[in-house]
């Protein structure tokens, strides 16, 4: 499936208010699984804040820098920056213009690097490079709304003062933010096409060993090199689910019709792979060193959950593509066996 780049509406509209849920699976009640949500809007969250009692938000702003009050301190996060709020944080958003983004949330558990491997010690998203707020507080008596999404529903509550009045903290349940430019890329450099997972920026683990309940992936500009290879991405079946995003640019295997601020989703099973224009390009190509995906930044949210559309996704928004199958429709057969 494939979707047209989501409105941000004209009217007063804000964080909260203009989040939608595209698709997921399992349930916030088990405390399993994920939702794949986005949000568009072009206000600030007045004398409001919000909390997940159903897990951890991973935010992409693909539109808009979010600036961010939590009880921990405050975040600005720029288009090609995430961050992460965890169950439970109060937090405010406030923008400074028409904004839109993709939210990755988890039931299961929290996000957290994924193991390198035979990598070692470095690479990939490094933990230098992930920022947590200095407190900051204010001490307002106000008329102050508390908005939760609870069992999947929003609730909201009254009370008197700011939520963001906590002076000081310490410990190691906080949000943070992360530069996806700062990503230390690594990739084929003799033949092949790596398989994605080498540009895992964060993943949240299920408890079957070596699956997780979403993987936060990212296809940054990097060097193409490989010989004797097919480069872009290989024609697949895949036992995940693959929820793709743009956040600027163009994405590599599909140039038209996956646009920023759209999305993609390849369901567990589904073949899929580059259009037919793509195929056609990098099969006549001199497979010479080659700067790719210069300028762009494309995303996955992976799960080895079956994810499921919501009437929203399917339906309300109005931005489902029904023409994606026609990217490949060109493609031709070239298999040419020698004669006996
Ligand atoms: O389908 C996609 O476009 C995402 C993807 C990219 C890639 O380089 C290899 C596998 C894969 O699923
Ligand atoms: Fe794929």
């Amino acid at each position: 499936m494939r979707w047209r780049p989501f409105d941000i509406p004209a009217a007063p509209t804000d964080w909260v208010d203009g989040l939608r849920t595209v698709c997921g699976a399992g349930d916030p009640r088990a405390r399993h699984g994920l939702a794949v949500h986005v949000y568009a809007c072009n206000a600030s969250m007045q004398d409001k804040c919000f909390y997940n009692a159903d897990g951890d938000f991973l935010i992409v702003p693909q539109q808009g820098s979010l600036h961010v009050v939590t009880e921990f301190g405050r975040m600005d996060v720029a288009p090609n920056e995430i961050c992460v709020v965890q169950q439970g944080m109060r937090f405010s958003v406030a923008v400074s213009g028409p904004s839109r983004g993709y939210v990755l949330e988890v039931f299961d558990g929290h996000f957290q690097l994924p193991d390198l491997g035979p990598i070692g010690a470095n690479g990939l998203a490094n933990p230098r490079d992930f920022l947590t707020p200095t407190a900051w507080y204010e001490d307002r008596s106000v008329d102050y709304t508390v908005a939760t999404k609870y069992q999947g529903h929003l609730f909201e509550a009254k009370q008197g003062h700011s939520p963001f009045d906590v002076v000081a903290w310490h410990g190691n349940y906080v949000p943070f933010k992360y530069d996806l430019a700062k990503f230390m890329v690594i990739n084929a450099v003799a033949f092949d096409h790596a398989d994605p997972s080498i540009f895992t920026v964060l993943t949240c683990p299920s408890h079957r060993a070596g699956t997780a309940i979403a993987d936060f992936v990212i296809f940054p500009p990097r060097w193409s090199v490989q010989e004797h290879t097919f480069r872009p991405p290989y024609y697949h079946r895949n036992c995940m689910s693959e929820f793709m995003g743009l956040i600027l640019g163009r994405y590599e295997a599909k140039e038209e019709g996956f646009l920023p601020g759209g999305a993609t989703l390849h369901s567990i099973m589904t073949p899929h792979g580059p259009d037919a224009q793509c195929f056609q390009a990098n099969t006549e190509a001199q497979l010479r060193p080659e700067k790719i995906a210069d300028g762009t930044q494309a995303f996955m949210f992976e799960s080895s959950l079956s994810l499921a559309v919501t009437k929203w996704g399917e339906k309300t928004c109005q931005k489902l593509d029904d023409n994606y199958f026609k990217c490949w429709k060109s493609l031709k057969k070239n298999f040419t066996p020698p004669k006996p």
